[in-house]
C-alpha cells in the first residue's frame, strides 16, 4: 500500500474500520499535531499500535493546530499527514479541523484510545465515549527529553549568534 492511500477522510475510514472490527481486529486511536516528528512520537505511536491490531491517527489540520499552538504548525498538514502515513505501524491518518478529535472518536468508536502520559485518562478527549462502549483508554510513557517545542528551541539557540 502506498503511504498516501492511508490518508483518508472520515467518511472513507469508517467502512475500513468496520471491516477491521468485523475481522475481530482491535482498533487503536490516537491523535495529535505531530508538527516535527521525533523519537517520542515514533516510540509512542509504535507502542500504541501494539496495544491492538490497527492504528488510526487523528491529525489536527493546520487551522486546528494554529488555534491550539500559536505560531504553529511549522510543517503543513500535507507534510505531517504523509510523514505519519509513511510509518509501518500507522494504518490510517484522518485529518480533523476541530479543536478536538471528539467527532472522530464518536464516529470511529475505537476499541482502544491512547495518548502519551503527559495526559491523564480523564483529560483525554473522548475517554467517556470509548469507556461507555466497553473500550480501553490508555496512556504510553513519554520518552524523556523529546518534544517539538524542544526541537524548535534548540534550532533557535543554534541560530542565535
Ligand atoms: N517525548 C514523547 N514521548 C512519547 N510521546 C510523546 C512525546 N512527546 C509527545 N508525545 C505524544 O505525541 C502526541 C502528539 O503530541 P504533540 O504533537 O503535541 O507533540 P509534542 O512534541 O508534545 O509537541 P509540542 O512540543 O508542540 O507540544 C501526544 O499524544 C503526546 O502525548
Ligand atoms: O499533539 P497534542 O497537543 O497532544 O494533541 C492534542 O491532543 C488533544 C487531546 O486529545 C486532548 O485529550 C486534542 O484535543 C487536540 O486537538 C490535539 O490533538
Amino acid at each position: 500500500m502506498w503511504s498516501k492511500d492511508k490518508i483518508l477522510a472520515l467518511e472513507a475510514v469508517l467502512p475500513v474500520v468496520a471491516d477491521w472490527k468485523a475481522q475481530g481486529q482491535r482498533v487503536v486511536f490516537t491523535n495529535g499535531c505531530f508538527d516535527l516528528l521525533h523519537l517520542g512520537h515514533v516510540d509512542y505511536l509504535e507502542k500504541a499500535r501494539h496495544l491492538g491490531d490497527r492504528l488510526v491517527v487523528g491529525l489536527n489540520t493546520d487551522a486546528s493546530v494554529s488555534c491550539l499552538k500559536p505560531g504553529r504548525p511549522l510543517q503543513d498538514e500535507v507534510s505531517r499527514a504523509r510523514v505519519l502515513a509513511s510509518l509501518l505501524f500507522v494504518d490510517a491518518v484522518v485529518l480533523f479541523d476541530e479543536q478536538t478529535p471528539l467527532t472522530l472518536i464518536k464516529a470511529i468508536v475505537p476499541d482502544i484510545l491512547v495518548k502519551g502520559d503527559d495526559y491523564t485518562i480523564s483529560g483525554i478527549v473522548g475517554h467517556e465515549v470509548v469507556l461507555q462502549n466497553g473500550g480501553q483508554v490508555l496512556t504510553v510513557p513519554l520518552v524523556a527529553g523529546y518534544s517539538t517545542t524542544r526541537i524548535v528551541e534548540r534550532i533557535q539557540a543554534h541560530l542565535t549568534p
